[in-house]
């Protein structure tokens, strides 16, 4: 009977062990195993009586590959649970103040910032195709747009995805749709003007779309009404009650090799009672690349070397919650470019973007600080952030109100950093994966994006590329 293991048990591995489950003969075993006590890492949602506020990602993106985690929510029967972002409006943080993103030509035109887009365009169509394997977000953007289109926008965008540093991220592999239409079509703008790509209608397992995932395809960002943890829980019960499943919590990974060609042996610290060691057919490793690392110094130290290479952003959240409507505006929420020299990355309007996940007309915002931009606040307490959040709120907002709930987090290394090169530190990592340890496969968002949609996506297409080795 095969025995299978997947490690770590956030969206990546527990999406894992369902599309497993789903492909796999029932007589397959499959183990989960997380180190922590609790199965969702950093997606959780807090649930205050009056504000609901979530530990990690608000949402999901729905489009491109964003069809696998909305074919989940299906599967899990969460269709009347998921709610669509209504925060259609975004703004940025531009000139001293928070200025909305046009989203008709008539608004573009009265932007501060549609002179600077204009003539980056028209610089964009004629300047020449760069022959570079990668760059950085910033030479990119700069050399075929403008530097100030680099500061001004690019800038935020990665803030608001990586909290990184648009002079480090790689443009191939954070921003790859541009890197692909420089490369084909010679032109970002041309490309997207004459080349635009239609959507696949199939996914991974190469079943049609269904009319619901077809339908939030359209969404901008999807949530649940009581929060994103409503995935977790349904993924765990559904988890449980599948059988030849199991789950052990508190374990964590020690090391991987393999002492013979056909089984891969994981050597794990567990409670008492617990597995200290397992020998598997098969592991898919779910856990960011700095913990996997030092379990592969031993049986593949080239990918070990190359993933404990791999950067992490930390940041903080700042959750705010006033017992009325505060904000001058509605929207998704502002990013904030660091050439404005603020001390935040940007704030989300929780409250706007899922009024569905309220019953009161309260404000509920979380403010973002820290990340790659701001590496001097790891140096601060969390009272310390806080002030500072609430001082930007007011300052950004107009806001005068105190808020009625403050809570913080600090999130040590929680968001990985693609570098320039990024694309060939991982070819070294999967060469050297593949030939010492092929029964290992990689998931998760140290390596393959870093929203939920992409791990959601990597895990099911590595299920079913998993499946298919059987036949
Ligand atoms: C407009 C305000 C936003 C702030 C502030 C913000 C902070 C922030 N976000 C991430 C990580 C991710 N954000 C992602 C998507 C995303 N973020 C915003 C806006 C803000 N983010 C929007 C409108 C979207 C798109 C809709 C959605 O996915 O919900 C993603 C997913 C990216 C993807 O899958 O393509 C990530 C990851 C961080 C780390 C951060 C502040 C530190």
């Amino acid at each position: 009977m095969k025995n299978i293991v997947v490690v770590g048990g956030g969206i990546s591995g527990l999406s894992a062990v369902h599309a497993l489950r789903k492909v796999l003969p029932p007589a397959v075993q499959i183990h989960l195993i997380e180190a922590a006590s609790r199965l969702g890492g950093l997606v959780g949602t807090s649930r205050d009586p009056k504000y609901l506020f979530e530990i990690g990602p608000r949402g999901f993106r729905p489009s491109k590959n964003g069809a696998e985690i909305v074919s989940l929510v299906e599967q899990l029967s969460l269709q009347d649970e998921c709610i669509e972002s209504m925060g259609h409006n975004r703004f940025v943080f531009t000139n001293g103040k928070v200025e909305q993103v046009p989203g008709t030509p008539l608004e573009f035109l009265k932007w501060s910032l549609a002179p600077d887009i204009v003539k980056a365009v028209l610089h964009e169509l004629m300047a020449p195709k760069s022959t570079a394997s990668d760059e950085s977000v910033y030479d990119f953007v700069a050399r075929r747009f403008s530097p100030r289109i680099a500061e001004a926008l690019l800038d935020p965008m990665a803030s608001g995805i990586f909290a990184g540093n648009i002079r480090q991220l790689s443009v191939r592999s954070c921003f790859g749709l541009l890197h692909e239409k420089e490369k084909q079509h010679g032109s970002v703008v041309r490309s997207m003007l004459f080349h635009s790509t239609p959507p696949v209608p199939t996914l991974v397992d190469g079943s049609l779309k269904s009319p619901f995932v077809e339908d939030k395809s359209k969404a901008m960002s999807l949530s649940f009404r009581n929060g994103m943890q409503t995935l977790i829980d349904a993924l765990t019960a559904s988890i449980s009650s599948m059988p030849n499943t199991s789950v052990a919590l508190n374990t964590s990974l020690s090391a991987i090799s393999m002492p013979t060609a056909d089984k891969i042996r994981l050597q794990l610290s567990a409670p008492p009672g617990g597995p200290q060691a397992l020998d598997a057919d098969h592991v898919f490793s779910a856990i960011p690349a700095r913990h996997l690392a030092p379990a592969l110094v031993q049986s593949a130290p080239v990918a070990a070397a190359a993933m404990a290479s791999i950067p992490f952003a930390s940041v903080a959240i700042v959750t705010l919650g006033f017992r009325s409507n505060v904000l001058p505006h509605q929207g998704f929420g502002h990013l904030v470019p660091s050439c404005e020299k603020q001390r935040i990355i940007g704030v989300i309007y929780d409250s706007c973007s899922f009024p569905q996940q309220q019953t009161d007309d309260v404000t509920r915002l979380s403010v973002f600080v820290g990340g790659e931009n701001h590496k001097d606040v790891a140096a601060l307490s969390l009272a310390q952030i806080e002030a500072i959040a609430l001082e930007e709120v007011r300052a950004h907002l107009g806001v005068s109100a105190t808020p009625e709930y403050v809570a913080s987090s600090w999130y040590d290394r929680a968001i990985p950093q693609y570098p320039v090169g990024f694309h060939a530190l991982l070819d070294t990592i999967e060469a050297d994966v593949a030939g010492a340890l092929p029964r290992l496969t990689l998931l998760g968002n140290s390596f393959y994006g870093v929203g939920i949609a992409d791990a959601v996506h990597r895990s099911t297409a590595a299920a079913h590329a998993f499946a298919k080795t059987l036949v």
